[in-house]
């Protein structure tokens, strides 16, 4: 059975830096087609057209400059044409492009076509949030898998070690674009959430703006954060602490806090509860509880006997989102 044919659909900074990876990869597989289309919105790089320098000289000049991309990723600028035959399709545009070239694909879709996205945003729909892959599975009535992960394409195209996580409803599927994406620098994951994948995709760019926004006023070092005493502190007691630990019995067993420290840390000692009600103090006095709903929160449950099951609400009434 011939391999099944694989489209890139896009040509940016990642589009390129993948198109380097998936080149590699199908020629190492007969599950694939050699020849790889690359879906490239034209444009005029001093009065040549893209296309035709990424098929001479086989490198992205503006987009991925520096880097070669195998000689069996064609450059297509017509989208019907570059899609024709394709099975496998790999969505990797802004997003705010998507749903125009998706109209456009639609009609040349045959039947055991399958996509993923690697695109990172989200869309609104009139019934709120509408993922990409949503926009996608409903224009073209393909199954849908996304790929997201803590990747810079250059440093990607570098051939620098990282990982990445598939989003695959279809354990098959994920395994398909495994063996199209995967490297030895390259490593993923596949997960069948896949929803939740696309979302942290897409959320942490808009988290990304605000830490440049602050390393622009001057006012927050992010970089410290990024030590060890920030972000990473944060996600290991979230995990293996003793504070994570006594909290989960507090709830499990409705024994109080002294009692539970007392028989499951054998002397040793809680920092969580006491330092919350330190923090609690401050922040009556300068009368902003209010503002703080977790720090809150956390003393009421441990001190003042707030019912634990009240401490979503506390959070859904942050004076933020009235
Ligand atoms: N660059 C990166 O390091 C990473 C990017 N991503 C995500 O991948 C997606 C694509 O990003 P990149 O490949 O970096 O693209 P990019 O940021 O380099 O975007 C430029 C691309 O958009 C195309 N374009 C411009 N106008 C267009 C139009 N009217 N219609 C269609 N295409 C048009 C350009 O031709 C070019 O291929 C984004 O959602 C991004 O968040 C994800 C991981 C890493
Ligand atoms: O998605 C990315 C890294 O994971 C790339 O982020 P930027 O689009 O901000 O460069």
């Amino acid at each position: 059975m011939p391999g099944k044919k694989v489209c890139i659909v896009g040509s940016g900074n990642w589009g390129s830096s993948i198109a380097k990876i998936i080149g590699h990869n199908v020629k190492a597989s007969n599950r694939f087609d050699p020849m790889v289309s690359m879906w490239v919105y034209e444009e005029m790089i001093d009065g040549r057209k893209l296309t035709e320098i990424i098929n001479k000289e086989h490198e992205n000049v503006k987009y991925l400059p520096g880097h070669k991309l195998p000689r069996n990723v064609i450059a297509v600028p017509d989208i019907t044409e570059a899609v024709k035959g394709a099975k496998i399709l790999v969505f990797v545009i802004p997003h705010q492009f998507i749903g125009k070239l998706c109209d456009q694909i639609k009609p040349h879709i045959t039947e055991g076509t399958i996509g993923i996205s690697l695109i990172k945003g989200i869309d609104e729909g009139p019934d709120g949030l509408k993922l990409i892959s949503d926009i996608i599975r409903e224009k073209l009535e393909i199954e849908v898998s996304v790929l997201m992960g803590a990747n810079i394409a250059s440093e990607v195209a570098d051939e620098k070690f990282c990982e990445t996580t598939i989003g695959a409803k279809s354990e098959a599927n994920g395994q398909i674009f495994k063996e199209l994406l995967q490297t030895p620098n390259f490593r993923i994951t596949v997960v069948n959430e896949s929803d939740t994948v696309e979302l942290c995709g897409a959320l942490k760019n808009i988290v990304a703006v605000g830490a440049g926004f602050c390393d622009g006023l001057g006012q927050v070092s992010s970089s410290t954060f990024l030590e060890s005493c920030g972000v990473a502190d944060l996600i290991t007691t979230c995990y293996g602490g003793r504070n994570r630990k006594v909290a989960e019995a507090f709830v499990r067993t409705s024994k109080s806090i002294a009692e539970l420290e007392a028989e499951m840390l054998n002397g040793q000692k809680l920092q969580g509860p006491q330092t919350s009600a330190e923090v609690y103090k401050i922040l009556q006095k300068n009368d902003i509880v209010t503002k703080f709903p977790l720090f809150a929160a956390v003393y009421q449950i441990c001190f003042e006997g707030k019912e634990v099951k009240e401490f979503i609400t506390c959070l859904q009434n942050h004076p933020e989102h009235l």
